[in-house]
């Protein structure tokens, strides 16, 4: 880092989705944090919970046309989407989408007056690793998001908590397997590192454990997350378990309650699509200190 970008304070955020929780970084222009500033080492210090800021990740809020990767993973796509939603799990690796973060980064959009929420509650469209996704304003005060389709890709299991998981790999954009079981979750100890099947996801995977309370329409779900680990709550992985509780239940279209640790989530399947509508809470807002970061 130069002499001068240490004396700075950058404006930081801190919110969650059903806690799952973020540090978000505001960046319009992208002159704030450009790739080299923003590196794994220093979203591992921003998302540390004890000498960092703490979070599940980092949310970097930047106009599209200041990301590198932009062009390659929106094509076509990227004149349609003014933001791109930079995301980065706690260990500082990327990730294709995130949708507990993708509902913060439009309530941040819309709280730092860089978007309008009455208009956006038609859904704009937002740049993401996983390709465009709209997202729009809910009229109590939360917020949707269409990841587009669930995509099956085979079945597999994953070792964790002393047990194996039989699920349902699934696409969202980013890898899960969505592990039904009647195996009672709340008493599962999920600190451990899960292991799974390499070939079948070989960016590796978010495994979500699913009790069903009712079928086809009511399941609870815990997660952990590729590059994280058990997290309150997870925004796709509600979509891969409500997606797979619905093919469990003979069906593939419906909506189903997806309740986490931190809250309750709204997963609805349609024909091409996969709507998740759930919170997103800012909590402070303040700077970071350039001593921190000249650390
Ligand atoms: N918590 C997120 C998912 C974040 C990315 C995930 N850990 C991955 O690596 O795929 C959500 O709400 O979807």
């Amino acid at each position: 880092m130069s002499a001068e970008s240490s004396t700075v304070s950058p404006r930081v955020l801190i919110g969650h989705g059903t806690e799952n929780d973020f540090v978000v970084l505001p960046d319009p222009d992208g002159a704030v944090w450009p790739e080299d500033r923003l590196d794994g080492a220093l979203v591992r210090r921003l998302c540390d919970r004890r000498a960092g800021l703490g979070g599940d990740g980092v949310l970097r809020v930047v106009r599209s046309v200041h990301v590198p990767d932009a062009p390659d993973v929106l094509g076509e796509d990227l004149a349609r989407c003014e933001w791109f939603m930079d995301h980065r799990n706690a260990d500082g690796s990327t990730a294709e989408m995130c949708g507990n973060g993708i509902r913060l980064f439009l309530h941040v959009l819309v709280t730092e007056g860089l978007l309008d929420r009455a208009a956006c509650e038609a859904g704009v469209l937002v740049g993401t690793r996983g390709g465009p996704r709209r997202v729009g304003a809910t009229a109590d005060g939360g917020y949707w998001v269409d990841m587009g389709p669930a995509r099956e890709f085979g079945t597999g299991t994953a070792q964790l908590a002393g047990q194996a998981f039989e699920g349902l790999a699934v696409s969202m954009g980013n890898p899960h397997l969505a592990c039904l079981t009647g195996t009672d979750i709340d008493a599962l100890d999920l600190t451990g590192t899960p292991s799974f099947d390499r070939g079948l996801f070989p960016e590796g995977v978010n495994v979500e454990l699913v009790n069903v309370l009712e079928p086809g329409t009511h399941v609870r779900l815990r997660v952990v997350e590729r590059g994280v680990g058990e997290t309150r709550s997870c925004g796709t992985g509600a979509c891969a378990a409500g997606y797979a509780a619905l093919v469990a239940a003979g069906r593939t279209e419906g909506t189903v309650l997806v309740d986490v640790p931190g809250g309750r989530l709204s997963v609805q399947v349609a024909p091409g699509s996969t709507v998740l509508t759930g919170p997103a809470v800012l909590v402070s807002a303040g700077v970071l200190c350039p001593e921190w970061l000249a650390g």
